[in-house]
């Protein structure tokens, strides 16, 4: 892997695209599989895990806990410990971090502290830290200028949590509930989650947690309640989870390829024509990034699930059809599908996504300064983004910090000659090695 020049000149595509591309383990899984394995009864061996910025993080706080966790090869096996403190927590700018340790960090015997990047001290935490107070832990944080609680924080662990029931509003983020559910089954009571809040995204994310749960042994009751919101497209959603408490299995577990990553490759055969195919797609998954199948469908791109890859091959006029799409559940797919909206020859309305506020950057406010640093019409609305058709030009793009931002920049870049990105590198969040995979993509 060689450290690419800032800013990096993303590659024009010379010619339509064949290409296989090998996406590493899923981020969403691979840290929920760390939480769980630190629980558990007994080792865990986690098979092709994500190794990148977010899941060195995790390895880091289970490791400041007292969890023992050896590289294997490409492997992690873990070993769980009785948790302890004093320790002190790194969460970088991972929102499965900052959300899902705190609510671990209760069983520590000891305090536990915990912060980030500048950016992550202004991503939401308000709703997870009154939830564990409410369920009887004591914690100490930064609080914004709307008094919510950010990083940095102190949990003071007790080695135990009473748990029960409790009302969260998890408008701002999912992660606010799978944080809960992913930890409740160690705590006395285990956990009765009831969300109030007037919308919950991506709930993919939720199912995935009670996926992973309930995999591993453990009960989980999916409720849902009259009158109660559901938010998103689902038609059956879920607004109160019971997860009982008892143990958790261990064993092995082959980690699923991160769908959401493979989505700037595969956008990359409308950007530039051709194909590319992703090797090890799930036959049935519970990541956001399944999603993708459906709508680069509805942009022009021919998508084909055969043996276990899935082939995207580009519109053959090179015309990617504008998009008109309530992102709500698949809310980190925003910024790839964004890219291809900026490209496309007729008008995009990406909706129900307000939340990208909180994401890594405001991605709204982002997605919109990028595509008018390159000569594009997109503004934002009050829950999303729309954007129209445009002649585009290159420029430099500023990345945020921001890893999907990156890869916005790459897409674009494939088809508009003059693209710079500042800062790459910050595809190592979930994705070390992008520029050498987005370079051998373009090869063949
Ligand atoms: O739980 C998870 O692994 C995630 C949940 C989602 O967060 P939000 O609900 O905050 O969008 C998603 O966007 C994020 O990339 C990963
Ligand atoms: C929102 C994202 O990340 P995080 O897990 O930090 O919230 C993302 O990867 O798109």
């Amino acid at each position: 892997m060689t450290t690419p020049v800032d800013p990096w000149p993303a590659p024009v595509a010379t010619g339509p695209l064949d290409a296989v591309v090998d996406v590493p383990g899923s981020k969403s899984l691979t840290n929920r599989y760390l939480i769980l394995a630190a629980l558990a009864d007994g080792p865990t061996e986690l098979v092709a895990p994500l190794h990148s910025r977010d899941s060195a993080l995790m390895v880091g706080a289970l490791r400041a806990l007292g969890v023992s966790i050896e590289e294997t090869g490409a492997d992690l096996r873990v070993t769980p410990a009785r948790m302890r403190g004093p320790a002190d927590v790194d969460c970088g700018l991972a929102g499965t971090v900052m959300r899902f340790v705190p609510a671990l960090a209760v069983l520590a015997d000891g305090d536990v502290r915990l912060d980030g990047d500048p950016r992550a001290r202004q991503r939401p935490m308000g709703p997870v830290v009154r939830a564990l107070r409410d369920l009887g832990a004591r914690v100490d944080s930064a609080t914004d200028p709307g008094g919510d609680a950010v990083l940095p924080m102190t949990v003071h662990g007790a080695g135990s949590l009473p748990g029960g029931a409790v009302d969260v509003d998890a408008s701002g983020s999912s992660q606010f509930v799978s944080a809960l559910l992913l930890a409740a089954p160690a705590y006395d009571a285990g956990i009765d989650l009831r969300h109030t809040g007037a919308t919950l995204p991506s709930l993919p994310h939720v199912a995935m947690t009670v996926a992973l749960l309930r995999e591993r042994g453990v009960r989980v009751d999916e409720l849902t309640e009259e009158g109660s919101p559901a938010g998103g497209t689902n038609e059956w959603a879920p607004t109160r989870w019971r997860v009982h408490p008892g143990p958790v299995r261990g064993g092995r577990i082959v980690v699923e390829p991160d769908l959401s990553n493979a989505g700037p490759f595969l956008a990359a055969a409308l950007a530039a024509g051709g194909t590319v195919r992703v090797p090890r797609w799930p036959a049935t998954t519970t990541q956001a990034g399944d999603g993708l199948r459906d709508l680069l469908a509805r942009m022009g791109a021919r998508v084909h699930l055969e043996n276990g890859t899935l082939s995207v091959t580009g519109p053959a006029d090179g015309r990617i059809l504008g998009l008109d799409a309530d992102l709500h559940d698949v809310g980190e797919l925003a910024p790839t599908i964004a890219a291809l909206c900026a490209l496309a020859v007729t008008p995009s309305r990406l909706r129900g996504i307000a939340h990208l506020r909180g994401h890594e950057t405001d991605r709204l406010a982002a997605i919109v300064a990028e595509i008018g640093r390159l000569g594009g019409r997109a503004r934002e609305t009050a829950d999303g983004v729309e954007i129209d058709p445009s002649p585009l030009h290159g420029a430099e793009l500023e990345t945020y910090a921001d890893h999907r931002m990156a890869t916005f920049a790459a897409i674009i870049g494939l088809r508009v000659p003059g693209v710079r990105v500042r800062d790459v590198a910050t595809t190592a969040k979930t994705l070390p090695d992008f520029t050498g995979m987005w370079h051998g993509m373009l090869v063949g």
